[in-house]
């Protein structure tokens, strides 16, 4: 999978060179590369933003810069990228939606800053590829970049290869519509709290019982939301 990020904060991205995505990078699973918005202005000052039409507080991010960007990426794409705006107005990012998008060839994340991008850009991209405006939920941030981050772990961890044991993949929150149940490892007791009797009976058929009765006791106490049809 190619991922391509465009925002004017490239080295916030400097952490996928680490850990698993780091890994999957230097193994070639994921080609990720990030853009910086500002490359692609025209001026000497480098100008990424102006004030909105209509008034209101606040700056927007100008068109022509990502327009030059998304043709740049664009004309040197092999398959048809799906371009995905975090957006506090966008659709509710889930565990679906990664899964959906880790079967894609070419994602590219539109970073927006300020009061937004201008509503052209996504039009524009709607020419180039699949658009997706995404939220990780109900709350804004100050841009796309943390939204953009936490999005790409999402994805490019069910990206086949890239988890070591694919085993981990399954019995995860979210994955079978419930939240996963509850972890122990050695030493059975410590500071006075003991590892549930099930877990060390051996017994294989209990233990899958109590762990599925864990995970609806805790989807229905924590996200009631997740057990309506
Ligand atoms: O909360 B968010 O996901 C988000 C995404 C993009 C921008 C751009 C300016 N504020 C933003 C917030």
């Amino acid at each position: 999978m190619r991922i391509d990020v465009i925002t004017i904060f490239p080295e916030f991205f400097d952490v996928l060179e680490v850990s698993l995505l780091g890994k999957a990078r230097g193994n070639g699973l994921l080609d990720v590369r990030v853009h910086n918005l500002r490359d692609f202005t025209t001026d000497r000052h480098r100008t990424v933003d102006d004030t909105p039409y209509g008034g209101g507080a606040g700056m927007v991010m100008k068109p022509e810069p990502w327009g030059l960007a998304l043709d740049a990426i664009a004309q040197e794409a092999t398959s048809e990228p799906t371009f995905v705006f975090p957006s506090p107005a966008g659709e509710r990012f889930v565990q679906a939606t990664a899964r959906e998008w880790s079967g894609l060839d070419h994602l590219v994340f539109g970073c927006g800053r300020y009061e937004g991008i201008d509503e052209r850009v996504f039009t524009y991209a709607a020419s180039l590829g699949q658009v997706r405006l995404a939220s990780l939920g109900d709350y804004v941030l100050n841009g796309g970049e943390v939204a953009a981050m936490a999005m790409i772990e999402a994805v490019g961890r069910l990206v086949p290869g890239v988890v070591g044991n694919p085993e981990s993949l399954v019995e995860e929150s979210h994955e079978d519509g419930l939240l996963e149940y509850p972890s122990y490892t050695k030493p059975s007791e410590w500071r006075g709290l003991a590892v549930p009797d099930v877990l060390l009976s051996g017994h294989h058929g209990r233990v899958a019982e109590w762990r599925r009765d864990q995970q609806v006791e805790r989807t229905r106490e924590r996200r009631p939301d997740l057990l309506v049809d």
